[in-house]
Protein backbone atom coordinates (compact mmCIF):
# COMPACT_ATOMS: atom_id res chain seq x y z
CA UNK A 1 0.00 0.00 0.00
CA UNK A 2 1.90 3.47 -1.35
CA UNK A 3 1.67 6.40 0.72
CA UNK A 4 3.69 9.68 1.66
CA UNK A 5 4.63 10.40 4.67
CA UNK A 6 5.53 13.85 5.36
CA UNK A 7 8.55 13.97 8.33
CA UNK A 8 8.81 16.58 10.72
CA UNK A 9 8.60 19.06 7.64
CA UNK A 10 9.54 22.64 8.66
CA UNK A 11 9.13 25.74 6.31
CA UNK A 12 10.27 29.24 6.72
CA UNK A 13 9.60 32.30 4.68
CA UNK A 14 12.16 34.51 6.09
CA UNK A 15 11.08 35.29 10.27
CA UNK A 16 7.25 33.41 8.65
CA UNK A 17 7.18 29.84 10.05
CA UNK A 18 4.63 28.63 7.47
CA UNK A 19 4.90 25.57 8.73
CA UNK A 20 6.55 23.80 11.73
CA UNK A 21 7.25 20.39 12.67
CA UNK A 22 4.50 18.79 10.85
CA UNK A 23 3.86 14.99 10.54
CA UNK A 24 1.53 13.28 8.62
CA UNK A 25 0.84 10.14 6.49
CA UNK A 26 -1.41 9.94 3.52
CA UNK A 27 -2.16 6.45 2.17
CA UNK A 28 -3.82 5.39 -0.94
CA UNK A 29 -7.50 5.42 -2.22
CA UNK A 30 -8.79 7.92 0.75
CA UNK A 31 -10.15 11.43 0.24
CA UNK A 32 -8.97 14.25 2.81
CA UNK A 33 -10.14 17.56 3.70
CA UNK A 34 -7.16 19.72 4.53
CA UNK A 35 -8.72 22.73 6.29
CA UNK A 36 -7.13 25.46 7.87
CA UNK A 37 -7.58 29.51 8.12
CA UNK A 38 -6.33 31.76 6.03
CA UNK A 39 -2.25 31.94 6.04
CA UNK A 40 -2.32 28.61 8.24
CA UNK A 41 -0.13 26.69 5.65
CA UNK A 42 -2.08 24.34 3.36
CA UNK A 43 -0.77 25.68 0.13
CA UNK A 44 2.59 25.47 1.29
CA UNK A 45 2.20 22.38 2.33
CA UNK A 46 0.97 21.13 -1.27
CA UNK A 47 3.70 22.74 -2.47
CA UNK A 48 6.46 21.00 -0.54
CA UNK A 49 4.58 17.70 -1.21
CA UNK A 50 4.84 18.63 -5.02
CA UNK A 51 8.31 19.96 -5.06
CA UNK A 52 7.24 23.63 -5.80
CA UNK A 53 8.92 24.34 -2.77
CA UNK A 54 11.66 22.72 -0.65
CA UNK A 55 11.59 22.19 3.27
CA UNK A 56 13.73 24.67 5.81
CA UNK A 57 13.99 20.98 7.98
CA UNK A 58 12.31 17.53 7.71
CA UNK A 59 11.34 15.22 4.55
CA UNK A 60 8.75 13.49 2.62
CA UNK A 61 8.70 10.01 1.47
CA UNK A 62 6.55 8.36 -0.78
CA UNK A 63 6.85 4.67 -0.35
CA UNK A 64 10.39 5.36 1.95
CA UNK A 65 11.97 7.23 -0.61
CA UNK A 66 12.69 10.97 -0.37
CA UNK A 67 10.17 12.59 -2.96
CA UNK A 68 12.58 15.86 -3.20
CA UNK A 69 13.57 16.44 -7.30
CA UNK A 70 12.21 12.54 -7.92
CA UNK A 71 10.46 12.54 -11.32
CA UNK A 72 9.52 9.46 -11.33
CA UNK A 73 7.84 9.66 -7.99
CA UNK A 74 6.22 13.09 -8.80
CA UNK A 75 4.73 11.38 -12.27
CA UNK A 76 2.39 9.28 -9.35
CA UNK A 77 1.34 13.25 -7.88
CA UNK A 78 -0.97 15.66 -9.82
CA UNK A 79 -1.54 18.99 -7.64
CA UNK A 80 -3.75 21.63 -9.46
CA UNK A 81 -3.21 25.31 -7.48
CA UNK A 82 -3.91 28.81 -7.85
CA UNK A 83 -0.92 29.20 -9.65
CA UNK A 84 -1.72 27.86 -13.64
CA UNK A 85 1.47 26.15 -15.12
CA UNK A 86 0.08 26.34 -18.76
CA UNK A 87 0.38 29.18 -21.15
CA UNK A 88 -2.29 31.48 -21.01
CA UNK A 89 -2.33 31.87 -24.68
CA UNK A 90 -3.14 27.59 -25.19
CA UNK A 91 -6.49 26.34 -25.84
CA UNK A 92 -8.87 23.89 -24.16
CA UNK A 93 -8.39 20.78 -26.25
CA UNK A 94 -4.89 21.56 -26.96
CA UNK A 95 -4.36 21.95 -22.82
CA UNK A 96 -5.70 18.18 -22.63
CA UNK A 97 -3.30 17.44 -25.73
CA UNK A 98 -0.41 18.74 -23.63
CA UNK A 99 -1.65 16.80 -20.60
CA UNK A 100 -1.46 13.39 -22.26
CA UNK A 101 2.28 13.98 -23.75
CA UNK A 102 3.73 13.96 -19.79
CA UNK A 103 0.89 12.33 -18.61
CA UNK A 104 0.31 9.13 -20.69
CA UNK A 105 -2.40 7.81 -18.68
CA UNK A 106 -4.52 10.52 -19.18
CA UNK A 107 -7.75 9.78 -20.24
CA UNK A 108 -9.26 12.41 -23.02
CA UNK A 109 -11.90 10.71 -24.06
CA UNK A 110 -13.46 10.76 -20.04
CA UNK A 111 -12.00 14.58 -20.19
CA UNK A 112 -14.21 15.42 -23.12
CA UNK A 113 -17.14 13.82 -21.38
CA UNK A 114 -16.93 15.78 -18.44
CA UNK A 115 -16.08 19.50 -20.55
CA UNK A 116 -19.73 18.31 -22.42
CA UNK A 117 -21.17 17.83 -18.57
CA UNK A 118 -19.79 21.27 -17.49
CA UNK A 119 -20.55 22.95 -20.83
CA UNK A 120 -16.65 23.76 -21.31
CA UNK A 121 -15.88 26.33 -24.38
CA UNK A 122 -13.48 23.93 -26.03
CA UNK A 123 -11.98 26.26 -28.32
CA UNK A 124 -11.67 28.93 -26.09
CA UNK A 125 -7.89 30.27 -24.97
CA UNK A 126 -7.08 29.38 -21.02
CA UNK A 127 -7.15 33.27 -20.40
CA UNK A 128 -10.83 33.79 -21.92
CA UNK A 129 -12.38 31.44 -19.70
CA UNK A 130 -14.55 33.02 -17.05
CA UNK A 131 -12.51 32.07 -13.16
CA UNK A 132 -15.34 29.29 -12.59
CA UNK A 133 -14.34 27.65 -16.13
CA UNK A 134 -10.76 28.09 -15.40
CA UNK A 135 -11.53 26.43 -11.98
CA UNK A 136 -13.41 23.84 -13.83
CA UNK A 137 -11.20 22.61 -17.00
CA UNK A 138 -8.25 22.38 -14.19
CA UNK A 139 -10.33 19.93 -12.07
CA UNK A 140 -10.90 18.29 -15.26
CA UNK A 141 -7.63 17.60 -15.85
CA UNK A 142 -6.76 16.57 -12.49
CA UNK A 143 -9.65 14.10 -12.70
CA UNK A 144 -8.87 12.77 -15.62
CA UNK A 145 -4.96 12.31 -15.13
CA UNK A 146 -5.15 9.11 -13.54
CA UNK A 147 -2.57 8.96 -11.38
CA UNK A 148 -2.21 7.66 -7.63
CA UNK A 149 -2.28 10.84 -5.58
CA UNK A 150 -4.34 14.24 -6.94
CA UNK A 151 -3.73 17.62 -5.03
CA UNK A 152 -6.77 20.21 -4.94
CA UNK A 153 -6.09 23.32 -3.33
CA UNK A 154 -9.48 25.02 -3.55
CA UNK A 155 -11.30 23.40 -6.61
CA UNK A 156 -14.46 24.91 -6.02
CA UNK A 157 -12.92 28.64 -6.43
CA UNK A 158 -15.92 30.58 -8.76
CA UNK A 159 -17.62 27.51 -9.14
CA UNK A 160 -21.18 28.32 -9.08
CA UNK A 161 -23.94 25.72 -6.91
CA UNK A 162 -25.01 23.60 -10.04
CA UNK A 163 -20.95 23.02 -10.61
CA UNK A 164 -20.04 23.08 -7.21
CA UNK A 165 -22.65 19.74 -6.95
CA UNK A 166 -21.95 18.12 -9.95
CA UNK A 167 -17.85 18.07 -9.19
CA UNK A 168 -18.52 16.58 -5.95
CA UNK A 169 -20.67 13.94 -7.90
CA UNK A 170 -17.96 13.36 -10.43
CA UNK A 171 -14.84 12.99 -7.72
CA UNK A 172 -17.03 10.33 -5.68
CA UNK A 173 -18.25 8.33 -8.80
CA UNK A 174 -14.21 8.58 -10.53
CA UNK A 175 -13.27 7.68 -7.31
CA UNK A 176 -15.29 4.57 -6.96
CA UNK A 177 -14.89 3.70 -10.19
CA UNK A 178 -10.97 3.97 -10.38
CA UNK A 179 -10.07 4.73 -6.61
CA UNK A 180 -7.08 6.94 -5.70
CA UNK A 181 -6.02 9.64 -3.05
CA UNK A 182 -7.75 12.92 -3.12
CA UNK A 183 -6.58 15.70 -1.05
CA UNK A 184 -8.95 18.30 -1.24
CA UNK A 185 -7.93 21.78 0.35
CA UNK A 186 -10.70 23.86 0.65
CA UNK A 187 -12.78 26.62 3.01
CA UNK A 188 -16.28 25.73 2.14
CA UNK A 189 -16.06 23.11 4.84
CA UNK A 190 -19.92 21.71 4.98
CA UNK A 191 -20.18 21.20 1.61
CA UNK A 192 -16.87 18.73 1.41
CA UNK A 193 -17.94 17.16 4.45
CA UNK A 194 -20.01 14.90 2.42
CA UNK A 195 -17.55 13.62 0.32
CA UNK A 196 -14.07 13.37 2.76
CA UNK A 197 -12.83 10.86 4.86
CA UNK A 198 -10.19 11.82 6.60
CA UNK A 199 -9.49 15.42 8.14
CA UNK A 200 -6.49 16.99 8.70
CA UNK A 201 -6.70 20.48 10.17
CA UNK A 202 -3.94 22.57 9.89
CA UNK A 203 -3.72 25.54 12.84
CA UNK A 204 -0.96 28.68 12.76
CA UNK A 205 1.15 26.18 10.60
CA UNK A 206 0.63 22.93 12.61
CA UNK A 207 -1.95 19.73 12.24
CA UNK A 208 -4.38 20.23 15.42
CA UNK A 209 -6.37 17.47 14.15
CA UNK A 210 -5.73 14.34 11.96
CA UNK A 211 -8.86 11.99 12.19
CA UNK A 212 -11.29 10.21 10.30
CA UNK A 213 -14.27 12.28 9.62
CA UNK A 214 -16.32 9.80 11.15
CA UNK A 215 -14.17 9.58 14.77
CA UNK A 216 -13.80 12.93 14.87
CA UNK A 217 -17.48 13.99 14.55
CA UNK A 218 -18.61 10.49 16.75
CA UNK A 219 -16.35 12.33 19.46
CA UNK A 220 -18.31 15.36 19.90
CA UNK A 221 -21.56 16.36 20.10
CA UNK A 222 -23.32 19.97 20.65
CA UNK A 223 -26.12 21.60 23.46
CA UNK A 224 -28.29 24.34 22.84
CA UNK A 225 -30.96 26.54 24.91
CA UNK A 226 -31.10 29.35 27.41
CA UNK A 227 -27.70 30.25 28.72
CA UNK A 228 -28.05 29.51 32.06
CA UNK A 229 -28.84 26.12 31.10
CA UNK A 230 -26.50 25.58 28.62
CA UNK A 231 -24.01 26.73 31.25
CA UNK A 232 -24.88 24.60 34.06
CA UNK A 233 -25.47 21.27 31.80
CA UNK A 234 -21.55 21.93 31.04
CA UNK A 235 -20.02 22.13 34.27
CA UNK A 236 -17.51 19.42 34.59
CA UNK A 237 -17.14 18.89 30.67
CA UNK A 238 -14.58 19.06 28.14
CA UNK A 239 -15.30 22.55 26.22
CA UNK A 240 -14.39 22.97 22.75
CA UNK A 241 -16.84 25.99 23.12
CA UNK A 242 -19.54 28.26 22.91
CA UNK A 243 -21.34 30.31 20.49
CA UNK A 244 -24.48 32.70 20.59
CA UNK A 245 -27.26 33.27 17.99
CA UNK A 246 -29.95 35.16 18.68
CA UNK A 247 -30.32 34.59 22.80
CA UNK A 248 -29.86 30.50 22.11
CA UNK A 249 -26.24 29.45 23.64
CA UNK A 250 -24.43 26.43 21.70
CA UNK A 251 -22.04 24.58 23.52
CA UNK A 252 -19.82 22.38 21.47
CA UNK A 253 -18.37 19.33 24.23
CA UNK A 254 -16.04 16.34 23.73
CA UNK A 255 -17.51 12.82 24.29
CA UNK A 256 -20.58 11.49 24.26
CA UNK A 257 -23.89 12.86 25.89
CA UNK A 258 -25.54 11.79 28.84
CA UNK A 259 -28.46 9.66 28.41
CA UNK A 260 -30.79 12.18 30.56
CA UNK A 261 -30.74 15.59 28.34
CA UNK A 262 -32.29 18.25 31.10
CA UNK A 263 -35.47 20.00 29.83
CA UNK A 264 -35.30 22.98 28.06
CA UNK A 265 -32.02 21.89 26.20
CA UNK A 266 -31.84 20.81 22.39
CA UNK A 267 -28.89 18.21 21.78
CA UNK A 268 -27.32 17.78 18.14
CA UNK A 269 -24.64 15.82 16.61
CA UNK A 270 -21.30 17.41 16.01
CA UNK A 271 -20.71 19.46 12.58
CA UNK A 272 -17.27 20.03 10.98
CA UNK A 273 -17.54 23.63 10.03
CA UNK A 274 -18.78 23.84 13.59
CA UNK A 275 -16.21 22.54 14.98
CA UNK A 276 -13.20 23.80 12.82
CA UNK A 277 -14.39 27.54 13.77
CA UNK A 278 -14.42 26.21 17.39
CA UNK A 279 -10.78 24.29 17.00
CA UNK A 280 -9.55 27.40 14.81
CA UNK A 281 -10.76 30.48 16.50
CA UNK A 282 -8.28 31.56 18.70
N1 LIG B 1 6.42 32.71 -1.07
C1 LIG B 1 6.16 33.17 0.15
N2 LIG B 1 6.91 34.14 0.68
C2 LIG B 1 6.68 34.59 1.93
N3 LIG B 1 5.69 34.14 2.73
C3 LIG B 1 4.91 33.17 2.25
C4 LIG B 1 5.10 32.63 0.93
N4 LIG B 1 4.17 31.67 0.72
C5 LIG B 1 3.42 31.61 1.86
N5 LIG B 1 3.87 32.51 2.76
C6 LIG B 1 3.33 32.70 4.13
O1 LIG B 1 3.23 31.42 4.74
C7 LIG B 1 2.03 31.33 5.51
C8 LIG B 1 1.20 30.15 5.02
O2 LIG B 1 0.69 30.48 3.73
P1 LIG B 1 -0.16 29.46 2.86
O3 LIG B 1 -0.36 30.08 1.52
O4 LIG B 1 0.48 28.12 2.91
O5 LIG B 1 -1.54 29.42 3.67
P2 LIG B 1 -2.95 28.78 3.27
O6 LIG B 1 -3.37 27.93 4.42
O7 LIG B 1 -2.87 28.12 1.94
O8 LIG B 1 -3.86 30.07 3.22
P3 LIG B 1 -5.16 30.48 2.34
O9 LIG B 1 -6.29 29.65 2.84
O10 LIG B 1 -5.33 31.93 2.68
O11 LIG B 1 -4.82 30.24 0.90
C9 LIG B 1 1.36 32.70 5.41
O12 LIG B 1 1.76 33.46 6.51
C10 LIG B 1 1.91 33.25 4.11
O13 LIG B 1 1.89 34.66 4.13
Amino acid sequence: MSSIVIENISKNFGSVKALNHINLELTEHKIYGLLGRNGAGKTTLLNLINNRLFPSEGQILFDGINIENNSSIQNQFYFIGEKSLYPDSMKVKALYKYTKMFHPDFDETYAYKLSEMFGVPLKKKLSSLSTGYKSIVKNIVALSVNVPFVFFDEPILGLDANHRELFYKVLIEKYIDQPATYVLSTHLIEEVSNIIEEVIIIKNGEVIKNESKEALLDNGYSISGPTGLVESYCSGKELIGFDTLGGLRSAYIVGKPDENIPQGLELSGMDLQKLFIQLTNI
